[in-house]
């Protein structure tokens, strides 16, 4: 993965959420949110992808553990917008991690918590999504 914010010993809990708010530029091709354990163990790589990997408009989810990716849950809604501002809050439980995109509007998606995540350490950022601010609530 290429080198984009990374954010490490963060200690959030089921319910606390993850708020990151930023600008999709104009000719993005794809970015990524990452987050779980480290960089090779991810309870969730949120992936949007414009024009990547032979993909179009589409959110690709995944988790990776010991370096190996899982199964992706790939989700046809696609909210975001070239050149838009978004805002992306992402909690979880033992369950499930649940990532609210509101653009104007909102979306939910949820994906299974398969690592039995019990705090969030690890958090990235890659790729085309200009951060503006990132909130822990
Ligand atoms: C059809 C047979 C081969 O399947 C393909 O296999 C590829 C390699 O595993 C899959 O791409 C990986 O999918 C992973 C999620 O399942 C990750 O997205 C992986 O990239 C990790 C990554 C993305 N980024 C990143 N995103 N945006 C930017 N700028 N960088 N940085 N590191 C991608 O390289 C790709 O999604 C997958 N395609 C399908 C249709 O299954």
């Amino acid at each position: 993965m290429e080198c984009g914010m990374v954010l490490t010993h963060l200690n959030v809990h089921p319910g606390e959420c993850i708020a990151v708010k930023g600008t999709v530029p104009p000719d993005a091709k794809s970015f990524a949110l990452n987050m779980g354990r480290a960089g090779s163990d991810l309870a969730l790589h949120f992936n949007p992808r414009f024009e990547s990997h032979g993909d179009t408009c589409i959110i690709i989810c995944n988790s990776l553990q010991g370096g190996e990716w899982g199964e992706e849950q790939r989700e046809p809604d696609f909210p975001f917008q070239l050149g838009q501002d978004a805002k992306i809050c992402i909690s979880f439980n033992d369950q499930e991690l649940t990532v609210a995109v509101a653009l104007p509007g909102e979306q939910q998606l949820k994906f299974p918590n398969r690592l039995g995540l019990e705090a969030i350490e690890f958090f990235s950022v890659e790729g085309d999504f200009r951060v503006k601010s990132i909130k822990f609530k």
